[in-house]
This record gives structure tokens, sequence and C-alpha cells, in this order.
């Protein structure tokens, strides 16, 4: 896992080693490690023209660090300081080593000659705010972080990129954008989590010896080692590996219902089991002929419904359900099983005014996106969108419930247990019917025997990776990039065994 880590935390372990260590150590450590990588990130560092973006804290000083070390080596070093101070060993130590300071910028006033200097340079600095950096970036930082991100030098934040809220990933106005972000002892959650993510780049951890004196982290990333969905074994039988029900559709909604079966049948269910009205059932059936269907007449009652249905190991309850009075008797009758229930979708505005039905003992996992997130506690979806990890964090602990937040850098709570953050994913999954795949495949594993927060975590990873695989074709000669495509959701339920093999 990638361990992530607030502020807080943060400076506590920094007090905890600094106390042991010579004065400066730390910041040496932290400024050696980003001059290393900005001397990678360079053809050649002796006569490249390198810009540091300096401001008043510590984040600066490990700038101003790094510059010296890099002039050392040759390069032709830069300072723009701004802020009311600026970092006295730092400043002292680049000058030492060859580099030139310019005058302090204030106010929005960047001057012609700072700004020329950013826009020529082939590698930028941005040590401007790092976990100290508090609300949306004041002038003069703001006019900077946007001339940095317009350059066309190699932009390498340091420890953060300027703008981004460290422990959360809000942006509050502009943010710097980098093609690198160096961070020292640990992630932060905002490198995780956008919209802060989409503003680091390549993320590369500096290890300054903070590990033994961290504690427990606040959000966690898998790597693919940590992804481990049920395998089966050679006594496995149907009923053994997991029967899955899946309560979806309507007359009007279909396509809900094919996908989300589709996402369970790829997903290592033992058995799918799928019950709607006629006509989705129907579909299903052309579609997916391995899935046990029963067709539930109108009007049939939740509990009685369940019963018809047969045996399952977890249900998934929702997309393109509705939302009227015979969806909410299904939900209900789900929900009073001792078994583990994915609500999604119309499941979750019916929940939106029946949250009693979530008072129950067994998993429940809730999938919603930001708009239908901030239906179920009353707040708006940009609010959500813009603060993910308060959201979701929040919704688990007044639901009781696993939940995972869609959308970039999908998230999933659960009360007292580090955030999972999912790094896999494509932008091109925002499209219709992708969160039907997911719920089903969510299903498939929690009936497998995952816990709420491994299967949820687990489906996602498998998710956006079957989507990367569906998207991507041959690398482009000549740019070391994949090409890519446009996806549907039936291209992510065909990815998916290569996404599990690539686990394997
Ligand atoms: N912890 C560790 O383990 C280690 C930490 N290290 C390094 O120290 C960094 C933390 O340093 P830090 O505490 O001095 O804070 P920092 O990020 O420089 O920001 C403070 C400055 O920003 C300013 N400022 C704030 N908000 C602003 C805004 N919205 N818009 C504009 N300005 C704003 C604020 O201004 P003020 O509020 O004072 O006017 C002040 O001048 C850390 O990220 C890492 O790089 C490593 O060297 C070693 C290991
Ligand atoms: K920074």
């Amino acid at each position: 896992m990638r361990y992530a880590h607030e502020v807080g935390k943060v400076r506590a372990a920094e007090g905890a080693l600094m106390a042991r260590l010579p004065e400066g150590a730390l910041m040496q450590r932290a400024a050696a490690g980003l001059a290393a990588v900005c001397a990678r990130m360079l053809p050649r560092v002796y006569g490249a023209d390198v810009v540091l973006l300096v401001g008043g804290g510590d984040n600066g000083g490990d700038a101003l660090y790094a510059g010296a070390r890099l002039a050392r080596r040759g390069a032709r070093v830069t300072a723009v300081p701004a802020g009311s101070r600026t970092h006295r060993g730092g400043l002292a130590a680049l000058r030492a080593a060859g580099g030139r300071v310019l005058d302090r910028v204030d106010g929005e006033a960047v001057s012609p000659s700072a700004a020329a200097v950013i826009e020529t340079a082939d590698l930028i600095i941005d040590g401007l705010t790092g976990i100290g950096g508090t609300g949306g970036l004041r002038e003069p930082h703001a006019t900077l972080a946007v001339l940095a991100s317009q350059a066309t030098g190699v932009v390498v934040a340091c420890d953060v990129p300027s703008g981004v809220d460290a422990s959360s990933g809000r942006v509050d106005g502009v943010a710097v954008h980098a093609d690198v972000t160096v961070t020292f002892g640990t992630y932060k959650p905002g490198l995780l989590i956008d919209p802060g993510a989409a503003c680091c780049g390549v993320v590369e951890l500096v290890d300054i010896g903070l590990g033994p004196d961290l504690p427990d982290p606040d959000v966690v990333a898998a790597w693919p080692v940590d992804v481990q969905p049920p395998e089966p074994r050679p006594e496995s039988d149907k009923y053994r590996r997991g029967v899955v029900g899946i309560l979806a559709g309507g007359e009007d909604f279909t396509g809900a219902a094919v996908l989300c079966t589709g996402g369970a049948v790829h997903g290592g269910a033992g058995m799918v089991r799928f019950a709607s009205v006629e006509h989705p059932v129907e579909l299903v059936r052309h579609r997916w002929p391995e899935a046990v269907t029963t067709v539930l007449p109108p009007g049939s009652g939740g509990v009685k419904a369940l019963e018809r249905i047969g045996r399952v190991q977890a249900w998934v309850v929702g997309p393109g359900l509705g939302t009227g009075a015979e969806a909410e008797s299904l939900l209900e009758a789900t929900l009073n099983t001792d078994l583990p229930v994915l609500v999604d979708a119309d499941g979750l505005t019916v929940l939106a005014r029946r949250r009693d039905l979530l008072r129950r003992e067994a998993p429940t996992v809730l999938t919603p996106h930001a708009g239908e997130l901030g239906r179920i506690l009353g707040v708006e979806r940009e609010l959500v969108e813009a603060r993910r990890l308060e959201h979701v964090r929040r919704a688990a602990s007044e639901l009781s419930a696993t939940v995972l937040l869609k959308g970039s850098t999908t998230l999933v709570a659960e009360e007292d247990r580090p955030v999972r953050v999912n790094p896999t994913g494509t932008p091109r999954l925002a499209t219709a019917g992708t969160g039907d795949v997911l719920s089903g495949l969510i299903g498939a594993l929690l009936a497998g025997g995952m816990s709420g927060l491994d299967a949820a975590a687990s489906g996602a990873y498998l998710h956006g990776l079957a989507a990367r695989i569906a998207s991507r074709g041959p690398v482009r000669a000549g740019t070391g990039h994949p090409s890519e495509a446009p996806i549907s959701a039936y291209d992510v339920i065909g990815a998916l065994p290569e996404a599990f093999r690539a686990l394997s």
C-alpha cells in the first residue's frame, strides 16, 4: 500500500525525528532528494536554466537548498522570492553556490524579468507553499503558479503543488500544475485525491527517515499486489464460490440490468441470480445465459420476492430499479436480511428518504457518485466534488456503511479505517453504464466472501484497470504513449478477465 498522512501527523513525526537529529538535517535530506529528481529530469544539469519559486516558509527553503545543489553542478539557477520573508540559510547557500536572486515579488505585479525567466526556464521548482499552505493561493503566489503552469519547462513541485491542500486535495482557486511532485517522508492525501491529484503529475516519494515516527495512515492506495480477489479452490462449487442476487432494471430501464449482471458474471461469482419484471429478465437471459433469472410479477412484496429468487450470499439492489413503492419494498427486504447488500443508483435515491433502513449489522456498501451522495447528505453536488475526502468520511460515519464515492479518484471509506483511494481508472470511464458494471462486480466480490471495504476497493481497482485495458492500444511510434479509444460499459465488462489476470 502507499500510505498517506495528513499534515498534523506529518508535523508530529517531523518534530519527533528532528529532536534526534542535528539542526537542518531533515531539510538537507529533503533538498538532496528534490535535487536528485530534478537532475534526472534534465538532459544535462550543467548549463541548464533552473528557476526556483520561493515562498516564505520551509518549502521555499527546500527549493533554495535544492537549487544550490544544482548550481554546484553547473546549472544557471535563479530564485524568484515571493512572500514577506525568505529562508535565510537557503538563500545564503544558493548565493554561495553562484545562484542569482531576483527582487522579491509583491502583489500581483510580477516583473517582466521574473516572468521571462519562468517562461524560458528548462526546469521550474515550485517551492511556494508545501504542507503549510492554507486556503486559496494569495498574490503574488497565484500569478506565479499560473506562469509556472503555462511555461514550457518541466515543473517540479516541492512536497505538494502549491495551491493544493495537502490533507484533503482541495484546490480553492489556482494551483501549480506540476509534471513531477517530489514529496517527503510520506504521501499526503491531497496528492492522491482529486482535484489535488490532478495537479501532481508523477509523484516521487523521498525517504527522509520519518517512517518509524509515523502513526497509522489516513489514506491508503493499493499496489497491484494488495488487490486479492477470492481465488476458487479445487473443492469450490458454484455455491461455495458465492451466489450474488441482483435486483435491477424495470420496464423502462433495461440497460442497467444487463450491465450490472455482466459485471457480476465476469466478477468471479459462482452464480448470478437476476430478478426483475419481464422485459429486463428477457434481455438478461438473452445476453447472459449464465444467469439464473426470476420474473417478479408486479406487486409481489419484497420478502416474497426474495423467497422466489432463492439463496444468495450477497445482494446488489438498485440500478434502473425505479424509486417507487416496489423498489422500496425490495430494498427494505434485502436490508432486513443478514447478508451483505450493495445499494446503487435508484436504490440510493430510495435510501435518501429511508435512512432508517441502514440500521443493520451485516455489511452495507453504498456506491454513489457525487450527486447521489449530495442528495443523501443534503449538500450540493459541487461541494461533494470539491471536498471528496470530507464527504465520503462523513457519509461512512453517519450511515454506518462502506461508502464508495465514484468519480475521478474513487474513494472508499469505512468508519475508523484509512480511506482507500483507487489508483486505477481513466477519464474515459465517465460514460453511461460503467457504474452498473461496478456494482455487479463488487456484488460478486462480496458474495465471494470479501469484506465490504475490500470488495469495494478491489472492485474499483479491477474496474479501473479493465477500463484502461479496454481503452488503450499499442504504444504510438515516437511518443512512448499508448493510443487510446473511447470505451463503452460493455468494453469494460469484456476487459475484466484481463484485469483479473493482471493481478495473478
Ligand atoms: N514536515 C516535514 O517532515 C518536513 C518539511 N519540510 C518542508 O517544509 C514544508 C513546510 O514548511 P512550513 O511549515 O514552513 O510551511 P510552507 O509549506 O512553507 O508554507 C508556509 C508559507 O506559505 C505561506 N502561505 C500559506 N498559505 C498561503 C496561501 N494560501 N497563499 C500564499 N501564501 C501562503 C505562508 O505565508 P504566511 O501565512 O506566513 O504569510 C508561509 O510563508 C514542507 O512542505 C516541506 O517542503 C522539509 O524541509 C523537511 C521535512
Ligand atoms: K510546493
